[in-house]
């Protein structure tokens, strides 16, 4: 095969296959099986006059908020520019789902406690270690009083990166990273390759719907650490959609962008605070339509902004920081959020 030079393209490229598969001819699995989800929803529904009234009132100061480096909130994190924020980020992310059955547990828990232990201990979060984390060592690492939700199984997720780490990668997250070559999508696809606890799909009607939720998150978490630039730099970040967590549904449901059906608000679940199964119908609608909402955010934000001097158009993942960092700052006002109990997000 030398003089097709196959060869030399397979040696030099990174991820070849991913560079042809459906993963690149499709765009983003999340993004076309989210979409699958939306078009039969029963629960769930995208409303398009919403969507574009939220859009008309959006003014070109406030894209350009959204928009600038500053969208990602360093304060909460730990970033010192080198590789071990990529472990510390690729920690959070493993960990960063669920807290609402500790109703004082919030996410800057989790990444200010991980920033704060890392800071005492600069090898807390070496791979070796991560291989045998106990679930009292994890209460330890995010510095909380008492057990948090999901323990033992946030632990076992943890030993799962480590072992990743240490087999693929020589213990550093950032050589995953590097492996990915660039590219955003190929990373997320690595990520859910070497760990399953960050498999985050489902099957709805026969078809497998992908979510990729803390897979995304990490992504999108690297980026913004690194402004973009070094280990940070990705030629298709674009293509990463929001995040499917249980705060962003709720704000899109208060600004009328997204409605559900009152079997599964008033008479449902939702407002009596009762769980929603992981897997279950409703579930997926919620967060697959609320995939597609953002999406459909993006689309009217562009066909207002394009060409339109000092605009830039907003990737999915800066819409979804604004809108997350909103819900996080309303939640005391807003509606209660589902609950699934998960480990996904
Ligand atoms: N869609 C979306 N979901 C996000 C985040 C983040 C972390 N964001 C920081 C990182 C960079 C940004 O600049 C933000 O500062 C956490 N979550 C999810 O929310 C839920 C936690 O809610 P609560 O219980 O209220 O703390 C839980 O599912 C968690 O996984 C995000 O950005 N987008």
């Amino acid at each position: 095969m030398k003089d097709s030079g196959i060869e030399d393209v397979e040696n030099s490229a990174p991820l070849p296959w991913l560079l042809g598969s459906s993963l690149q001819v499709a765009g983003n699995i999340v993004k076309a099986s989210t979409q699958f989800v939306a078009e039969r929803a029963k629960h769930v529904d995208v409303n398009m006059k919403g969507v574009h009234s939220v859009v008309e009132e959006l003014t070109l100061e406030k894209l350009k908020e959204i928009t600038s480096p500053r969208a990602y909130n360093k304060d909460l994190h730990f970033v010192d520019g080198g590789p071990l924020t990529v472990q510390y980020l690729l920690v959070v992310d493993a960990l960063n789902f669920c807290f609402w059955p500790d109703e004082e547990l919030e996410y800057e828990h989790l990444s200010l406690g991980v920033k704060a232990s890392l800071e005492r201990d600069p090898t807390v979060l070496d791979a070796e270690r991560l291989m045998w984390i106990s679930g009292d060592e994890v209460q330890a690492l995010l510095g909380w009083p008492r057990k948090v939700p999901l323990q033992e199984e946030r632990a076992r997720l943890l030993r799962e990166v480590g072992g990743a780490l240490m087999q693929h990668f020589d213990g550093q997250a950032a050589n995953m990273v590097r492996q990915a070559g660039g590219s955003a999508l190929a990373l997320v696809q690595l990520l859910a390759q070497v760990c399953p606890g960050f498999r985050d799909h489902a099957v709805y009607q026969g078809h497998q719907v992908f979510l990729y939720k803390r897979a995304q998150i990490f992504v999108g978490d690297v980026y913004g650490a690194f402004g973009g630039e070094g280990l940070g730099e990705f030629w298709d970040i674009d293509q990463l959609t929001m995040f499917a967590d249980y705060r962003v549904p709720v704000v899109l449901r208060t600004m009328g962008v997204l409605r559900y059906s009152p079997e599964l608000e008033q008479k449902g679940a939702i407002l009596r605070g009762e769980l929603i199964a992981a897997g279950s119908e409703e579930e997926v609608e919620v967060r697959a339509c609320t995939v597609a909402a953002v999406e459909a955010l993006r689309e009217a934000i562009a066909a207002k902004y394009l060409g339109v001097p000092g605009a830039q158009l907003p990737h999915a993942i800066q819409l979804d920081w604004w809108l997350w960092e909103l819900g996080e700052r309303e939640r005391k006002s807003h509606p209660p959020h589902h609950r699934t109990l998960t480990v996904y997000y």
